[in-house]
């Protein structure tokens, strides 16, 4: 998978690139992730970045022709790797929000090209003529693009083929069947009094999966009904459902 990412901080990256399972996709050449800071674009002797906003208001935008030239370096270049026209994302808090669905849209849409914002973002012709698709990851306002922007590439990595370890987690993650995660144990067997459940201990692998699937379905309908409403049930998860709401039932 090809990324490329326009940033003012490109630095920040090295939290995903340094390590972990991305650090190591990006090792084996599974992702290849690729900076184009706006900076490098500036032409005047304080080799300004940002600019002052029309109609006045506090803060700056991002300077439009340093951004721009960025941008259309990265998308240049994302052409020349993979000869396909990349999908340009900037992360904001008016951006479509993000969940495991649209990460899988994003892991399988060809190279992308991420735009991080800084300041008060980038002025709205930028993201009509330039800008794809707009993206949130959850209703807050930060100071800079570049950790969404990782959060999305973190994401999305875990889904190209190869990057993780143990290709089955990354289907048995959770949210992967819209499901939330079972709950999980590892040693000590019993911590402050508190045992691991018996069949996680019993070797019986079937008897464990649909455990860890009625824990599934079970949290989901406790914590996130809502996430049960899109999705349907076959007989035998609705099974497992109606028993765990039977155990459960106050
Ligand atoms: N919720 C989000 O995904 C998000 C994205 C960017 C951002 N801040 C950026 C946007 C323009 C300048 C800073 N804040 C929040």
């Amino acid at each position: 998978m090809w990324i490329g990412v326009v940033s003012l901080f490109p630095d920040m990256f090295d939290a995903l690139t340094q390590q972990g399972v991305v650090g190591r996709a990006v090792e084996k050449q599974r992702i290849a992730l690729e900076f184009w800071n706006p900076r490098d674009y500036a032409t005047d002797r304080h080799r300004s970045v940002d600019d002052r906003p029309y109609g006045g208001g506090p803060g700056m935008l991002m300077k439009v022709d340093t951004l721009r030239a960025a941008i259309f370096a990265a998308r240049e270049r994302a052409q020349q790797a993979t000869g396909l026209v990349p999908t340009v994302i900037y992360l904001s808090p008016q951006g479509r929000k993000l969940d495991q669905q649209g990460v899988q849209a994003l892991a399988s849409a060809g190279p992308l090209v991420v735009v991080a914002g800084r300041y008060e973002g980038i002025d709205e012709r930028v993201v009509e003529s330039d800008i794809d698709e707009e993206w949130s990851i959850g209703d807050y306002v930060l100071s800079g693009g570049e950790l969404p922007a990782m959060v999305l590439i973190d994401a999305a990595a875990r889904l190209i083929p190869g990057v993780l370890g143990h290709q089955d987690s990354a289907v048995e993650d959770s949210f992967n069947d819209g499901l939330l995660d079972c709950p999980h144990y590892t040693r000590p067997e019993i911590i402050d009094g508190r045992q691991v459940p018996d069949v996680l201990l019993s070797g019986n692998h079937a008897a464990i999966k649909r455990w860890r699937l009625k824990q599934s379905l079970g949290r989901t309908w406790q914590r996130r009904p809502d996430l049960l409403e899109g999705r349907p049930l076959d007989a035998e998860q609705r099974k497992l459902l109606n028993e765990f709401i039977e155990e459960h039932a106050l």
